[in-house]
Parts: structure tokens; C-alpha cells; sequence
């Protein structure tokens, strides 16, 4: 099972401490995780329980959390806490719009001592504009779902993955498509450091009470890379509250973040865990042929006749994400205004000579992860999970001995790449990777190869 999966489906199972005798009952927060685990993981569980050596007679069940929030409460007492309940459609003023499409700026509040929130969200960030593949199904999915019925069972959605990868497209297609189906819906989009910082100065305002009234009266909140949460303690205590008011209130809330909320360091574990209490979803780096379609969609979307051959081209060579390949196609858009000449693979050739000359002399941390992950039929978030088996522990230090050896980065820079380890950990790998390779024609080979695909 891969680390994403085991996140997706097993880690938010609890067990049951009011189960009977004789039961093992496990309890899915939402129906969705329960049929999943029933139809796929359901056996390999009962197997793994008789392996544990639990009595014949103990049967495993599944069932889903009747109200997991009230039965978080009573664990984590809150004595301060007054939710305020949010009415469904939004009492504040709309500021009138001078925006062009781009950005909707739906209201803009006041709040007193002239705190100013703006709502903000990407109107070309749509479901339409989005292309699915195997890399951000699941994510997909689970926003489409969403978008139907907020506040439903996904609530939070917690989105993960690698810079420039869809994860804050996926989240204002949810806003897009909320404001389309009822204009009053009150969505806010920000990132987290707009958060502190509103925070911050609320708190300098003495405007704290209308910060938190005007946070716990949204339909629907998204908030960006809230690994910027981490090492801000008041912010998260703040969140923390937040997120208890909304969830209550059935308002929807949808996170983002770089990595796995488990992973990152310097934040709660009261927010690691309520974090996954909905669906948390991993979108990885897409497939070449994602890559291809994604560039053939941003292409007919900007009336350009792209041709198949041209797109695979583009779509060979940039591979780290989704941000860099429309870089790419700019470029050659650019190239082809400016010349006047059709798009081909000579064209893009051209427009991205100095791209591709800079990445052959330049072999990047992203690129050497995503060869190694692909070389040894593994993900790039297991080079970066916490992972320890050799299966992922030994591609690892591969990689980590190839960014030593290819790259001018930093030990801690490394250790940064690697789902933030510390240095000393890059240093062990670089020396394990060098004896290995006296040792065993295997890493020798290895690294060989990798080293040729990396350079060559
Ligand atoms: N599957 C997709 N289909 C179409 N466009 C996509 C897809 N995935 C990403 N994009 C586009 O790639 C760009 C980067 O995506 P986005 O900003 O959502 O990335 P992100 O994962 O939030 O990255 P970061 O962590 O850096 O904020 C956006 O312009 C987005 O529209």
C-alpha cells in the first residue's frame, strides 16, 4: 500500500472504544472512507488482526463515526469557545466589482478599525479548466463531490502534494463552483500568511471579536499552503477555533499543503489531527500524458492549434509541474506571435533552447527525485514520507547522494528537499551510497544508470 493511500484510507480509521467483546469495530468519518476500506482493504485487515492473535471469535466491523466532532470535543475541552452560528447567506455588503474577470472580488469587509478583507478567487480556476488524470483523481473527486454538497462528508478537505501540481486550482474550482450555484454563498480563498497576518492585526486593532465573527459567519473557507501555520502558536490557537466553528456549523472548509499534515513540524497535533477528520488527498506530479493533455487543453483554450507532436515535445521535457509547463507553452506562444510562424517542433525547439540548455546543465533536486522515483517504481512522496522500509529507504539515499554529487545545494538544503531531514541524515546517505557502491554491482549499476539519465 502506498503511503498516500495508507493516509487516505486507513489513518483516519479509529477504533471504537465502546465496541462490544469479542468486536474489533472501526470506525470510517465518512460513508465514502467506509465502502472504500469495506470493498479493498476490508480482508487484508480481518488477515491481519487473526496474525495479531486475537481470539477466533473476535469479529472486525466497520462502521462510520456518528458524530465525530462531538466526540472530539469531549476529548479536547475548549472552556472559552462560543461558536457563533453562521446564517446561510451573508448579511454583509457587496462592494461593487471593478475587477476584470480575473479576479472576482466578491465583498470586501470592513471590519472596524479598517482591517480589509478581501475575497478573493481565480475565476479561470474552474472544473472546466482542469484536466484529470491518474495523478489528481482522487482529488478531483473529492472537490467535484464538493461542490455539490458542502459541508457534506469531506469536510475538511485536505489537499497535499508538490509545488505547481493543481492544488490551489482544485480549491477555487470548489469556490467557483459554489458562488456559481448560489451568488450569496459567502467563499473566502487566502493563503495562510494572509491569515496570520490579518490576525496580527486584528489583534493590534483590538479588532479580534470582529475577525472572529466575520471568519465564523463563511459558507465556505480555503486557505492555501497552510504549512505557513507552522512555529505561529497564536495563529494556530486562533485557526484551531476557527476550524471548530465552521465544521460545527457545517460550513465547508478546504486546506492545502506541501506535504502531509503529520509531517509538518511546528504545528499542533490537535490540528494534525483534526485536519484529517474529512478526506485527505495527495496530488502528485501528473503523467506524460496528462502533461500532453493538460498542454492541448491550455492551447484550445487560447484558440491555438497546438499540434500533438509539439505538445509531446513539451510535455517530454518539462516534467517537473504543472506551473513550469505553462511557462513553457508561453514561451512558444510568445515565440510564435513574435515570428509569425506556425507552432511546430522546430518552433518549440527554438523557444526553449535556452529552458532546455539550462536544465542539461543544471540537474535539479525535483529532477533527480523524480528519476530515482521513476527508476525504481516508486512515488517522489515517498522519497519525501517518513518512510523507513528498504523499498523506499535505499532509493532514498540514492537520490539524496545524487543532489550531493550533481547539485550545489546544501547539506541541510537536501535534507529541506527530503521532506525536511535534517543534514546529518544527508551526510549518512551520501556515506552509505559510497560504500554500497564498493560493495554491491547492484547500486553500482544503479547509480550509473541514474547518473547517465540524469546527464546525458
Ligand atoms: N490538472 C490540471 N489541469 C489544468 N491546469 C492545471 C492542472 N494542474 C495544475 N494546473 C495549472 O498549473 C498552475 C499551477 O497550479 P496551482 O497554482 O494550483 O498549483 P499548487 O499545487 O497550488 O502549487 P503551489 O503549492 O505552488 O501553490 C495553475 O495555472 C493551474 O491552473
Amino acid at each position: 500500500m502506498s503511503p498516500e493511500q495508507f493516509n487516505t484510507w486507513i489513518r483516519p480509521l479509529q477504533l471504537d472504544s465502546q465496541a462490544l467483546a469479542n468486536e474489533i469495530s472501526l470506525l470510517a468519518p465518512n460513508q465514502f472512507i467506509k465502502s472504500w476500506v469495506s470493498d479493498k482493504f476490508m480482508s487484508r485487515i480481518v488477515e491481519l488482526v487473526a496474525e495479531a492473535g486475537a481470539s477466533r471469535e473476535t469479529k472486525v466491523v466497520l462502521g462510520v463515526a456518528a458524530n465525530s466532532l462531538a466526540r472530539h470535543r469531549r476529548v479536547v475541552p475548549e472552556p472559552d469557545f462560543k461558536p457563533v452560528v453562521a446564517s446561510p447567506v451573508s448579511t454583509h455588503q457587496s462592494a461593487p466589482t471593478s475587477s476584470p474577470d480575473l479576479i472576482r472580488a466578491d465583498r470586501d469587509v470592513d471590519v472596524e478599525g479598517g482591517l480589509k478583507h478581501q475575497h478573493r478567487l481565480n475565476t479561470q480556476f474552474t472544473f472546466q479548466r482542469f484536466v484529470e488524470g491518474k495523478s489528481n483523481q482522487l482529488g478531483l473527486a473529492a472537490a467535484r463531490q464538493i461542490a455539490e454538497n458542502p459541508g457534506g462528508a469531506y469536510n475538511p478537505l485536505f489537499i497535499y502534494g508538490g509545488v505547481g501540481l493543481g492544488k490551489t486550482h482544485l480549491m477555487h474550482a470548489v469556490g467557483n463552483a459554489l458562488i456559481e450555484k448560489n451568488p450569496n454563498a459567502k467563499v473566502l480563498y487566502l493563503h495562510s500568511e494572509r491569515f496570520v497576518a490579518d490576525m496580527v492585526k486584528a489583534l493590534q486593532l483590538n479588532a479580534i471579536n470582529d475577525f472572529k465573527r466575520y471568519y465564523r459567519s463563511l459558507d465556505a473557507l480555503l486557505i492555501d499552503d497552510i504549512q505557513f501555520f507552522a512555529g505561529k502558536e497564536r495563529s494556530q490557537e486562533e485557526f484551531f477555533h476557527t476550524f471548530n466553528a465552521l465544521l460545527e456549523g457545517g460550513q465547508q472548509i478546504i486546506l492545502t499543503c506541501d506535504r502531509y499534515p503529520r509531517e509538518i513540524d511546528g504545528l499542533e497535533e490537535r490540528l494534525k489531527s483534526r485536519f484529517g477528520w474529512g478526506l485527505t488527498v495527495a496530488v502528485e506530479p501528473p503523467e506524460l500524458e496528462t502533461r500532453v493533455a493538460i498542454l492541448m487543453k491550455k492551447a484550445t483554450q487560447q484558440h491555438l492549434d497546438l499540434p500533438h507532436d509539439a505538445a509531446f515535445f513539451i510535455a517530454q521535457r518539462i516534467r517537473s509541474n504543472v506551473r513550469e509547463l505553462e511557462g513553457a507553452l508561453k514561451r512558444v506562444i510568445a515565440n510564435a506571435n513574435f515570428t509569425g510562424r506556425p507552432i511546430d517542433v522546430e518552433l518549440v525547439r527554438e523557444s526553449l533552447k535556452d529552458l532546455l540548455a539550462l536544465q542539461d546543465k543544471q540537474v535539479s533536486i525535483d529532477n533527480i527525485q523524480r528519476v530515482v522515483a521513476e527508476y525504481y517504481k516508486i512515488k517522489v512522496s515517498d522519497l519525501h514520507s517518513k518512510r523507513r522500509s528498504r523499498s523506499v529507504a535505499r532509493p532514498r539515499q540514492v537520490a539524496m547522494s545524487l543532489a550531493k554529487e550533481l547539485t550545489n545545494h546544501s547539506l541541510p538544503e537536501i535534507g529541506e528537499a527530503f521532506g525536511g531531514r535534517d543534514h546529518t541524515t544527508v551526510l549518512h546517505a551520501c556515506r552509505k551510497i559510497k560504500s554500497l557502491q564498493e560493495e554491491s554491482a547492484d547500486i553500482r549499476e544503479d547509480t550509473k544508470n541514474l547518473h547517465r539519465l540524469l546527464t546525458t
